[in-house]
């Protein structure tokens, strides 16, 4: 049973309390905790949009929203009504003077209570939210503020984000939340390199061969076209999520578990990842779109009909071949792959060894898989440790792969939090370690600058794929030109 640690008392004030990410992922990420009792019953959730609503109409929303997001076996009537007692709703203009007065007040009813103001709009009003909280003496040291990702859409843009929130809050008060750093098997990495010797013998140059890291869906855009289209797939995933399980992967150890321990070895990977030149940018990366196909066993339109614009460039696949120059990994290339549409919702790391340097089994008999440890980060969350053995029987010595597996599912059965319970509940203490330092959001950017503009200068389309492949031919000319094969496991 998973130990649950209380946090203190709090003011959870939630901008943008309306929209699709509040009411999917942040209102049931904070039920699951009250039904957890980790937090008192003297915290407010303060629910801030410019809707005009009142408490009633709102609290009618969020139960409508936790009844579709959280099971019905977690949904005890009483329990449910308990917290929405909790929630209120404030009318507030991120750009404009309403609201502000009102919300301050109700904070300044409890100014014992920690503040956490999660910033779930767009990342143009967190320098304004930021800056009119401060105007209006909402802020105080027990003050944190989360902002969601992207923060902005390159590196001058957040640059000027993170100037702007820097201009009234300590970096120590600044949550720049990464919801894959939440997930738990993206934590196990940390348990899996620096708490299994064994293993990190064998993390190098020396021994792999080529990383892979794929975060595949089979959702398209749903309801998020307009915000979808001016990202892409290498804003919305590779930036944030895909870099940081670089980073986790790929870093050495830190010196403790401390907050900017972390964050400086991971920094050090992101400014070790060789950059993509202009001219490497068709060698080094795929753009993909996807065409109509099949999702789930169901016909689905393409993107450009998804989104109802004919002409839009935004990749929704994306694939790269990458490199961090360090003596660790010399030579290793990282292959990432990430898109909407894919066969099968999954999130797996490949770590490829290299195959024995000469070998005692005949070739005509024995084709020898070299050893292969896969962590499926989502579903079916585990590793597999993937070896030859010999295959039982009297008639000569056959050998086949298997594996060791680990169902984390069958060695804790218990439910799987969901990445933002406990991120939210970091926030109440005041823990930064999983959230991402300014000066890592900016290394990232900048790793992704040259490419954005190279394919900007290029003006290609991108390539599209139908819906329920595995992306562009591309992708796969891209890894076989090394000898390499993407790996699709079949669990
Ligand atoms: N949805 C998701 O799954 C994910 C979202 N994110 C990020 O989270 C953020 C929010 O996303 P999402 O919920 O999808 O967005 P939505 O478009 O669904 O919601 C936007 C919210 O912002 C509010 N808002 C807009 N303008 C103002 C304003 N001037 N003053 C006050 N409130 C305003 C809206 O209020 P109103 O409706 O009342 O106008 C609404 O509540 C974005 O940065 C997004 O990139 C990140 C990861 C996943
Ligand atoms: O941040 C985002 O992540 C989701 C995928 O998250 P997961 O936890 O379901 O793996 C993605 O769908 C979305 O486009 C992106 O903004």
């Amino acid at each position: 049973m998973a130990r649950i640690l209380p946090v203190a008392s709090f003011d959870g004030v939630v901008f943008g309390a309306t929209g699709d990410l509040t009411m999917r992922k942040l209102l049931p990420a904070l039920f699951h905790r009250f039904r957890d009792r980790q937090f008192p019953t003297s915290s407010r959730i303060i629910a801030a949009a410019r809707t005009e609503l009142d408490t009633d109409a709102y609290r009618v929303r969020a139960e409508a929203a936790l009844r579709q997001h959280v099971d019905a076996a977690s949904l005890e009537a009483g329990l449910l009504q308990d917290f929405l007692g909790l929630v209120q709703y404030q009318t507030v203009d991120a750009l404009g003077p309403q609201g502000w007065p009102e919300l301050v007040a109700t904070l300044q009813e409890r100014p014992e209570q920690v503040r956490a103001f999660y910033l779930a709009t767009s990342p143009e009003l967190y320098g304004p939210i930021c800056h009119r909280l401060a105007d209006h003496g909402g802020l105080n040291a027990l003050s944190r503020v989360v902002l969601e990702k992207p923060i902005g859409h390159d590196l001058a843009s957040a640059q000027a984000i993170n100037n702007a929130v820097g201009e009234v809050l300590p970096e120590k008060q600044i949550f720049r939340i990464d919801h894959y750093l939440g997930k738990e098997t993206v934590q196990n990495l940390m348990a899996l390199r620096f708490a299994n010797p064994i293993f990190e013998r064998l993390w190098h140059a020396d021994t792999i061969d080529h990383v892979q890291i794929t975060v595949a869906e089979t959702v398209g855009v749903e309801g998020r076209g307009g915000y979808y289209d001016r990202s892409g797939a290498l804003r919305d995933m590779v930036q944030n999520h895909m870099l940081q399980l670089l980073c986790l992967l790929a870093m050495e150890s830190p010196i403790s578990l401390d907050t900017d321990a972390v964050r400086d070895e991971k920094l050090k990977v992101l400014r070790a990842l060789q950059r993509v030149e202009a001219h490497e940018v068709n060698s080094c990366t795929v753009r993909g779109q996807y065409a109509a196909g099949a999702a789930e066993g169901r016909p689905v339109q393409g993107y450009l009909a998804d989104l109802g614009a004919p002409d839009s460039l935004t990749e929704t696949f994306v694939a790269l071949k990458m490199q961090v120059n360090s003596w660790r990994w010399a030579g290793v290339p990282f292959y990432l792959r990430t898109g909407k549409r894919l066969p099968r919702k999954m999130s797996e790391i490949v770590v490829q060894f290299r195959t024995p340097p000469f070998s005692i089994f005949p070739r005509d008999q024995h084709e020898l898989q070299p050893n292969r440890l896969l962590i499926r980060l989502q579903p079916a969350e585990g590793m597999r440790l993937e070896m030859m053995t010999k295959e039982p029987g009297p008639g000569g010595l056959h050998l086949k792969p298997t594996g060791l597996d680990i169902s984390f599912e069958k060695a804790f059965g218990q439910r799987y939090p969901d990445a933002y319970e406990r991120l939210l509940m970091d926030v109440v203490r005041g823990n930064t370690t999983l959230f991402m330092r300014r000066d890592e959001v900016e290394a990232a950017w900048g790793w992704v600058q040259p490419i954005l503009r190279g394919w900007s200068e290029r003006r290609d389309a991108p390539r599209p794929y139908l819906a329920g492949s595995w992306g562009p031919s591309a992708a796969i000319a891209m890894i076989e030109r090394d000898g390499r094969t993407w790996y699709e496991s079949t669990d």
